[in-house]
């Protein structure tokens, strides 16, 4: 595994609105790598708009670490864009003038690229440039915060619920550019939402937190492939299985489990789909989280003592 700097490596990471309060996030540790689409999930509350806040730079943890493509958040500000749920933009202003404004602000950084910019405000029946912001719909605001970051190219775009107000037209070809975002300049996306069928065609990383934790990281054809969806009517062995979720199936029970071994017993084996895997865990939350290797970061996968014995050499 290559240790080059992560798009997101958090280490211990908390954060707390208030000391009266529990904590929205606790103790997640967790890693991206560079150059994956990576869909954030979680119920209502869960802290994904918090944690995506965080890696912004907009609010400080009150625990741990988090590090944004090497740097702190603050020093990645530059290379990072962030679409809020709220979509704050400037009333007044047309659309043309928000993009021109954003090219005036991104100056310093020699990055703004006005055509990509231009692509997702107006291309395919898009926005008419003179609109003023105040007059245009949800979903229609939701593309100029897109365009807004399209045009920054930055390394790493996080965008809470991008999709949910845009109509389906709009979402395949907001799917389209960011998957093409990826794989022609390497740009990390993380996206929240709570739509798993929309992000199961464009997403190949996955975070699952609930209850303040971490559940489920890493790529996803290897979190699927670490689940089993058994249907029969023996007993489970539960030193051969994981348990995540049983529940009754006609004369028998149907079982989410992460295997160690073949079941005991007639048991149909089947591959479980995303839907199957997030509702199971979601509906367990005392099942044993589940990192891969890629989303492991480096302070877990090495002991602080293994680092130091090869810093010291
Ligand atoms: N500015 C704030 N001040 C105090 N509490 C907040 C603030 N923002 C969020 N919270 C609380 O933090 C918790 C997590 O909120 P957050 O918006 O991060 O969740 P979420 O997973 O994005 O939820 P949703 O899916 O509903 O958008 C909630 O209990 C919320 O009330």
């Amino acid at each position: 595994m290559s240790y080059a700097a992560a798009a997101l490596e958090a280490t211990g990471l908390g954060m707390s609105y208030s000391r009266r309060k529990s904590a929205v996030l606790e103790d997640c540790s967790f890693r991206l790598p560079q150059g994956h689409i990576c869909a954030l999930v979680g119920p209502n509350g869960a802290g994904k708009s918090t944690l995506l806040r965080l890696a912004a730079g907009l609010r400080r943890p009150t625990r741990g670490t988090l590090n944004v493509l090497g740097r702190t958040p603050a020093q990645a500000r530059e290379l990072v864009a962030y679409v809020a749920q709220s979509k704050p933009l400037h009333p007044h202003l047309s659309v043309a003038d928000t993009l021109r404004y954003a090219a005036v602000l991104n100056r310093s950084t020699g990055r703004w690229d006005q055509p990509a910019a231009e692509r997702i405000a107006y291309g395919d029946e898009g926005l008419d440039p003179g609109a003023k912001i105040r007059t245009l719909s949800g979903g229609q605001r939701t593309r100029v915060a897109l365009a807004l970051a399209f045009g920054k190219r930055a390394e790493l775009m996080l965008l809470d619920e991008p999709m949910a107000d845009l109509d389906p037209l709009a979402r395949k070809q907001l799917t389209g550019a960011l998957m093409s975002a990826a794989t022609e300049q390497g740009t990390t996306i993380v996206m929240s939402s709570h739509v798993i069928a929309e992000l199961e065609g464009s997403c190949d990383f996955l975070f699952l937190v609930a209850g303040g934790r971490l559940r489920l990281g890493g790529e996803i054809e290897e979190v699927m492939s670490a689940h089993t969806l058994l249907t029969g009517t023996a007993a489970l062995d539960t030193s051969r299985q994981t348990v995540i979720e049983q529940r009754p199936a006609g004369r028998g029970s149907t079982a989410l489990v992460r295997s160690h071994g073949e079941p005991v017993g007639e048991w149909l084996a089947e591959r479980p789909t995303v839907e199957e895997v997030l509702l199971a865990h979601l509906s367990n939350t005392e099942a044993p989280p589940l990192l891969t290797g890629d989303a492991t970061p480096e302070s877990v996968q090495r002991p602080q003592s293994a680092r130091s014995q090869e810093n010291a050499a």
